[in-house]
């Protein structure tokens, strides 16, 4: 490589700081190993007042992304903003001056990728995004890259530090919600804006991208199913437990013959058995199976400061390759390559379930239940009255199902005509017991 190649970061939280403390400590080693030499020129920040690293030089500080992008000395643009408007704009205007960029930002990709892979393809300019699909997992890489001779059958994936490490801690420490919600800020794991975490969305996105990469067309958010960590309760932690289970913020992602897609997000029951059940904390994993490759499965750290710095660095590295070099239509990111395909009716999905319902405690509330669900023609595999059972003087108990393979719309059907029931108390709260292979 002729000359050191300027990177300007707009963003120095979490994550912006571990890039720079990554680079630090091994600028000489990549330069060995791949010839790039890099630096950071220029850094984009929010608030000029805040206590920063003593080594960053303050010149290099501004408040205006547009200094950051526009600068001369800066080659690759490096997105950690978060969110999908000023980071939006900064992506667009660093593709639309031919320089290439890295970022973690999965919300971004998958809610307007569509506008910034058109605007890549047409400027020949790429967009890396390591960071955003399980942190310092190298996932986008295999999918992209190392899967490519591979119709991918299916993926299963923890993808979600942040909800699998509050799950853990509700479950090991039996802390609060609030409480392991508040440590995994702490920690640098959540979001700026945590709902996304908790209600699945985070998750949701990083899915949307796997698929993307998969199957080669853009996906419309809309059209895909979610569903967060914010109704599980312990009892059913514990319930899981009792029947062999854990519970997990699962994302499936799955190829059917008619070549529609499977594409969901939601706390599932997972065997105990198998290998995603002991994924703890903030650690991801992600279950992908090809029709060569067979199962394979990518495990590690799916958020905070160092192991999604690792993910940037590498994105930096592998953009630096492609600077000056790139002749049109040659540059090594990723580009959709089909216009359309079909995301799977969520209805039309089959599992088993574990449905827990708020019930007031008198005689023939499980034959009413019962009655509904045979009446649909769903099959009971067994039913369990988990908590405050034993307790003579509760009003109301929560009682739960485990209900054979059905298709999700009858289901769904079938527990609006339960909830009317004048015994059942509140919305039931569904699990997909996962039969992963
Ligand atoms: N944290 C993690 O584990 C992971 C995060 N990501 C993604 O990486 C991105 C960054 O996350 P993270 O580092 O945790 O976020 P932080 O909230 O820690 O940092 C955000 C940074 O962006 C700066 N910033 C925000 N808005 C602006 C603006 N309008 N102009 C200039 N600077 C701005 C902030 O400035 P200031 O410092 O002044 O507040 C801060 O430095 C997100 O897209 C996130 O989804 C991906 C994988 C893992
Ligand atoms: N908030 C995210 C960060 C990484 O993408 C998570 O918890 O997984
Ligand atoms: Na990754």
């Amino acid at each position: 490589m002729e000359k050191t190649l300027g990177i300007g970061l707009a963003g120095f939280g979490t994550v912006g700081t571990g890039v720079w403390e990554t680079l630090e400590r091994n600028l000489e080693l990549i330069l060995k190993r791949t010839g790039v030499e890099v630096e950071i020129k220029r850094i984009a920040v929010r608030d000029p007042k805040k206590a920063r690293l003593k080594d960053v030089p303050t010149e290099a500080f501004t408040t205006d992304w547009l200094e950051v992008v526009n600068d001369p000395d800066v080659d690759i643009v490096v997105e950690l903003i978060g969110g999908t408007t000023t980071a939006f704009d900064i992506v667009a205007s660093a593709l639309s001056a031919g320089k290439p960029v890295v970022t973690g930002n999965k919300a971004l990709l998958a809610e307007r990728g569509k506008e910034l892979f058109s605007l890549s393809l047409e400027k020949d300019t790429p967009i890396h995004f390591e960071a955003a699909v399980a942190g310092g997992i190298p996932i986008i890489k295999t999918v992209q890259d190392s899967f490519v001779g591979n119709q991918i059958e299916s993926m299963a994936g923890i993808i979600n530090g942040t909800s699998n490490y509050i799950l853990q801690r509700m479950t090991e420490a039996g802390l609060g919600y609030e409480e392991a919600l508040g440590e995994a800020q702490q920690l640098g794991y959540a979001e700026a804006d945590p709902t996304l975490d908790v209600n699945g969305w985070d998750a949701a996105h990083k899915a949307i991208l796997l698929a993307t990469l998969a199957y080669g067309f853009i996906i419309d958010p809309t059209k895909v199913y979610v569903r967060g960590i914010e109704r599980v309760r312990s009892t059913d932690i514990e319930f899981a437990k009792r029947l062999g289970f854990v519970v997990k913020l699962l994302c499936v992602v799955r190829e059917h013959e008619d070549g529609t897609i499977e594409l969901r997000t939601q706390p599932s029951f997972i065997p105990g058995s198998h290998v995603l059940a002991s994924v703890n904390g903030v650690f991801n994993a992600v279950a992908v199976i090809g029709d060569a490759a067979g199962e394979s499965l990518f495990y590690g750290r799916g958020a905070g400061k160092d192991p999604t710095a690792s993910s940037v660095v590498a994105d930096i590295v592998e953009a630096a390759r492609s600077v000056g070099e790139m002749k049109p239509g040659s540059h090594r990111g990723f580009l959709p390559y089909k216009d359309e395909g079909k995301i799977m009716d969520i209805e039309d999905t089959q599992t088993p379930y574990y449905v827990r319902f708020d019930v007031t405690d008198e005689p023939g509330v499980v034959a009413k239940i019962a009655n509904e669900l045979a009446i649909a023609g769903i099959g009971i595999a067994g039913t369990h009255s988990p908590v405050n059972a034993d307790d003579p003087d509760a009003d109301f108990v929560d009682m739960v199902f485990q209900l054979h393979t059905c298709r999700f719309g009858l289901l769904k059907d079938t527990l609006k005509k339960i909830e009317a029931l004048s015994c059942v108390n509140a919305r039931p709260v569904v699990f997909r017991i996962e039969n992963l292979t």
